[in-house]
């Protein structure tokens, strides 16, 4: 796909898997600011973590924060699995996800990771309560959540009505280990965000 028809933010050879809100302009920011956010899967269950408290509060979500000074990504983002989770795994770059909120000139850059094991036992902390969810195909897609209905395993669907509106979209991708990247635009309903624009791809 020609860079140019990228939403600003992304570039490199990406083929496009869904896009929404071409009615609207992509919003411009002039800083860009660095996260990490990890999900850790383990034969056919997915871990993530019930944000107890701060930014996506009560959302479920992979394990990950800010990008510290002098650190890389990939660090930042082991070291956050650890803070927040307790566990180690050998992360490995699954995606960039750029991510604005309605009423800042900053951008989210987020780099996602993944891993297909661990060491250690997911323990609850202040910020995060780890729990794991089943990752059978109906469950990954949202048909479970969309539903209403409880997984065909033991293990509970994954939440998608409780997590942020774009992970969705790329989540399945990740579990699949194709690469991605993409650009989700947020404005505010009520206490929640909601995706105004959006776009998806996957790297070639
Ligand atoms: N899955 C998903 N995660 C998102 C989205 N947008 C978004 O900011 N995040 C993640 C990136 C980060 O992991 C987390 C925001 O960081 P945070 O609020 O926990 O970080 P923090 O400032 O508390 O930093 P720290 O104290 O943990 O270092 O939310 C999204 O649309 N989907």
């Amino acid at each position: 796909m020609d860079a140019t028809d990228l939403p600003p933010g992304l570039d490199g050879n990406l083929v496009e898997f869904v896009k929404g809100g071409c009615e609207f302009e992509w919003q411009s920011y002039t800083k860009t600011r660095f996260y990490t956010n990890a999900f850790v899967i383990n034969g056919n269950k997915l871990l993530l973590g019930f944000k107890k408290r701060g930014f996506g509060a009560n959302l479920y979500n992979g394990f990950g924060g800010k990008v510290e000074p002098g650190e890389t990504s990939a660090q930042a983002a082991a070291r956050e699995l650890k803070e927040e989770s307790g566990i180690d795994a050998p992360l490995e770059h699954a995606g960039v996800l750029i991510f604005l909120t309605e009423g800042t000139d900053w951008a989210f850059h987020i780099d996602v990771f993944s891993a297909h094991s661990h060491t250690g036992v997911p323990t609850e902390t202040d910020e995060m309560r780890p729990e794991w969810f089943s990752l059978t195909e109906d469950s990954l897609n949202g048909n479970d959540d969309r539903l209403g209905i409880s997984s065909s395993s033991d293990l509970p669907s994954i939440p998608y009505s409780k997590m942020w509106a774009d992970d969705i979209y790329w989540l399945p991708h990740l579990v699949e280990g194709k690469k991605f990247r993409g650009r989700a635009d947020m404005v505010k309903d009520g206490d929640q965000f909601i995706m105004r624009k959006f776009w998806f791809g996957a790297v070639c």
